[in-house]
């Protein structure tokens, strides 16, 4: 007997494909790095945003899938992955820090989003907290702490538009609030992650800085390209081993 899995719509992957875990980048062109730390690997699909490919790492099975801009497409691929059996989801995102002394490169391990984004509203009530899997987070702490990368944790926001007239004072509102940095994604994987029993977290490698003195940012500005990218590499190994310390607790 041919027994047929279901396809799901937009990220074009069934059961068959599936893995345990999988890590969320917003850009599709970052699969390529994460590639490089994974063996046996296979590209599976690319619809629209959704780019997925699939390896092992340590022997762990992993996939990452892209998940585009914003709350709104990255809600879809929570949603389908999980109706694949995906049950860890790690985001490795980019963000500007709110905060001053969050240099280029420096990762934010989430433990807490401001949900100004519509589609977390979407789903439920705004007094539903956007948090992510205690357990997770703790491995994504560990595993940052035993690379020697330089990690903050602490609270992201996330929002659904830079060109805002009031972008400015938004951003100035919520550093004064002890916010460390703002992404499109974190707050709705969060939320739908824990309406569907998902485990998420979110790691955010710092892109821009946050109101530097301009002696500071030519400094940092420097080594700022090779800065960012080591800062993707922390994160993408950060989330991996995460993964594995994930698979390790639960086997
Ligand atoms: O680098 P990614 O993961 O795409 O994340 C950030 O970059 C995009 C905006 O430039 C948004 O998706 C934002 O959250
Ligand atoms: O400043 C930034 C950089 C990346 N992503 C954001 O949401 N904001």
């Amino acid at each position: 007997m041919v027994v047929l899995t279901e396809i799901m719509p937009h990220i074009r992957l069934s059961d068959s494909q599936t893995a345990p875990y999988a890590l969320l980048p917003g850009d599709p062109a970052r699969l390529d790095r994460i590639a490089s730390h994974l063996t046996n690997v296979e590209q599976l699909a690319y619809n629209r945003e959704y780019r997925s490919i699939k390896g092992f790492y340590h022997g762990v099975p992993v996939m990452a899938v892209s998940t585009g801009i914003g709350g709104a497409s990255a809600a879809i691929a929570v949603e389908e992955l999980s109706r694949i059996g995906v049950r860890g989801m790690i985001r490795i995102g980019s963000c500007g820090a709110l905060k001053k002394g969050i240099r280029l490169g420096d990762l934010i391990l989430v433990n807490g989003a401001v949900r100004d984004d519509g589609a977390s509203s979407s789903y439920v009530d705004s007094r539903y907290p956007a948090i992510p899997d205690t357990g997770l987070l703790i491995a994504c702490m560990e595993s940052a702490r035993a690379l020697g990368a330089t990690a903050h944790v602490g609270i992201a926001r996330s929002h659904d538009s830079f060109y805002i007239d009031e972008e400015e004072k938004i951003c100035a509102y919520w550093s004064g609030k002890g916010v460390l940095g703002s992404d499109m994604e974190t707050a709705a994987v969060f939320v739908t992650g824990g309406l569907r029993g998902v485990k998420t977290a979110s790691i955010l490698n710092t892109v821009v800085e946050f109101e530097e003195e301009l002696t500071e940012q030519i400094n940092s500005y420097t080594d700022g390209e090779s800065a960012m990218m080591r800062g993707e590499q922390m994160e993408i190994l950060t989330a991996l081993e995460a993964f594995v310390r994930m698979d390790q607790s639960e086997s």
